[in-house]
């Protein structure tokens, strides 16, 4: 079968509603032969997002597609996808997760967010939400973050300063990759990690060395066969790659752990933000915190940072949109204030801005569930159980009748302000329900404190020498060039 198990709907479903129901038979297929013309021949194999676009014009919303053991249906549209996320299961899967697992069963490490599955990923996530997953939630972690926006701000200064024309920051992405495991580092381990000093720490540069590595790596032990492990050097670079995660996180987690111990000998009260609540006040080991704060901190660096990048690029395209955004950041906060986590909550443009962003350029632009439990029925087609579903959402925020003018950046059509706002499976950047993104309100949080302070300070213009940039697939969106940016500023004051 092409897909999912062996049930059918004819000993399923009654046998009334039998006729009406197609199954998977039924709908268009891509042939092997095309996808690899298309992957590695029209080179589409790091834009497999305008591939969701292109796939969609040729076979329409639903179709199968698939290579070597890998086979799904492709939901292409905002009707299917709200029908597919809205059926949802209590536990939902993503898939095939044993790539990270393998090296957590190795060295006895727990399961985090990612890995885990059913009723234990359901506990765990019961655990982890708690102090994350709620608006007011994140507002607690705004002094930590605004230590580290400060930085950040120090960096611009100095960047321009050094730059020839005394204003340009170049190679964005990469000082907002510093930014963002700075800032996901200060709330998940309680400690700065001097991702932003102009010299980085040996420690640190070996753990941002290994997250590079076990990423890179990923790809090809995925696509080579396991009896290749012992004679290819592939896999043992991967497997040092999490070593080294491993190595830098436990650490941290440890000496965490053992202030914590220090306190409670001593009858002292223990305080403290994320990780003292994970290690003292839940039932979870050290290897299990292991395992989930590394989860979650491999999944809120690149993510945060190319958003931001794409939200800057956006802002110096578009110089009204910016201009607006400087209105209410400054009406908002007026003189030399430092934007706080309950100052963004008064600035919906500012939310905007960044919505409209994750529409354009939709970081994870393609998600993911497989059916555990359940045959299910999508877009009048019966599929059994185990049935992999992939959720072409990128395209689907491009959708001209979703969003018109679909190309242009338009953070207006997100404010609440009478009209008729866009239906809200259109762009679902952080996923959906309760296996959504754990990290969103987190996520928001740095990058509205960032990008206030940023616009409050400088008018940011683009580097026209760099020409048009466009968007890859490297499991994140990602620039295809370096992005350089002017950073003007806009008084004489150097407020920090
Ligand atoms: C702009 C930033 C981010 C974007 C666009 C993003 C996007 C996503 C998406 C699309 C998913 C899959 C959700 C689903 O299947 O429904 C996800 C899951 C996840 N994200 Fe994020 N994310 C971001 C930032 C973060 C941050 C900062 C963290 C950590 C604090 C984080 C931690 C996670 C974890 C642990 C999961 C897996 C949740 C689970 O399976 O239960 N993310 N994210």
């Amino acid at each position: 079968r092409w897909v999912g198990g062996t049930r059918s709907p004819a000993n399923t479903l009654p046998s009334t509603s039998q006729s009406k129901i197609r199954t998977a038979d039924d709908l268009p297929r891509i042939k092997t032969r095309d996808m690899f013309y298309r992957m590695f021949v029209k080179g589409y194999y790091n834009r497999l997002h305008e591939l969701q676009v292109y796939e969609k014009q040729l076979y329409g919303p639903m179709y199968k597609m698939g290579m070597g053991k890998f086979h799904s249906i492709a939901l292409n549209s905002v009707e299917l996808l709200e029908e597919l996320l809205r059926k949802g299961e209590k536990f939902p899967s993503r898939g095939d997760m044993s790539l990270w697992t393998e090296y957590r069963d190795l060295r006895g490490i727990g399961y985090g967010p990612f890995t885990e599955e059913g009723e234990k990923w359901y506990k765990l996530r019961t655990v982890l939400n708690k102090r994350m997953m709620h608006p007011k939630d994140s507002v607690q972690y705004g002094d930590v973050v605004n230590e580290v926006v400060s930085d950040l701000i120090k960096r611009i200064y100095h960047l321009r300063r050094i730059s020839p024309s005394g204003d340009l920051v170049t190679n964005l992405s990469n000082e907002l990759y510093r930014f963002s495991l700075e800032g996901i580092s200060s709330i998940l381990f309680e400690t700065r990690i001097g991702c932003l000093e102009e010299e980085i720490p040996v420690e640190t540069q070996d753990f941002i060395d290994s997250i590079a590595q076990m990423f890179s790596y990923s790809m090809p032990v995925a696509m080579l066969p396991k009896w290749s492990r012992n004679i290819l050097p592939v896999y043992r670079h991967y497997i040092a790659g999490w070593e080294g995660i491993f190595k830098f996180s436990g650490k941290l987690i440890d000496m965490k752990m053992e202030a914590i111990q220090k306190r409670v000998d001593t009858d002292q009260e223990v305080e403290g933000e994320y990780l003292t609540y994970l290690l003292s006040n839940t039932k979870m080991t050290n290897k299990e915190v292991y395992g989930s704060v590394t989860e979650l901190l491999l999944a809120g660096v690149d993510t945060t940072s190319n958003t931001m990048m794409w939200a800057m690029h956006l802002l110096s395209r578009y110089p009204n949109a910016q201009d607006t955004l400087y209105q209410e950041v400054s009406h908002c906060v007026p003189g030399d204030k430092i934007p706080s986590a309950q100052d963004v909550n008064r600035m919906p443009y500012l939310k905007a801005v960044i919505k409209e962003a994750l529409r354009m350029y939709p970081v994870v632009p393609m998600n993911a569930r497989i059916m555990i439990e359940n045959d299910i029925i999508i877009g009048g087609h019966f599929f059994p159980k185990k049935t992999s579903f992939t959720m072409c959402h990128y395209a689907t925020s491009q959708d001209e009748k979703t969003f018109p003018e679909p190309s242009k950046f338009k953070p207006e059509r997100w404010l609440r302000d009478g009209r008729v706002r866009p239906n809200p499976f259109g762009s679902i950047p952080f996923g959906f329900g309760v296996r959504g993104c754990v990290g969103r309100r987190i996520a928001e949080l740095e990058m509205y404190l960032a990008l206030s302070r940023i616009i409050k300070l400088f008018e940011i213009r683009p580097d026209p020498s760099i020409g048009e940039v466009k968007a890859l697939n490297r499991t994140v969106l990602v620039a295809d060039r370096q992005v350089n940016l002017h950073f003007v500023e806009r008084t004489n004051r150097a407020a920090l």
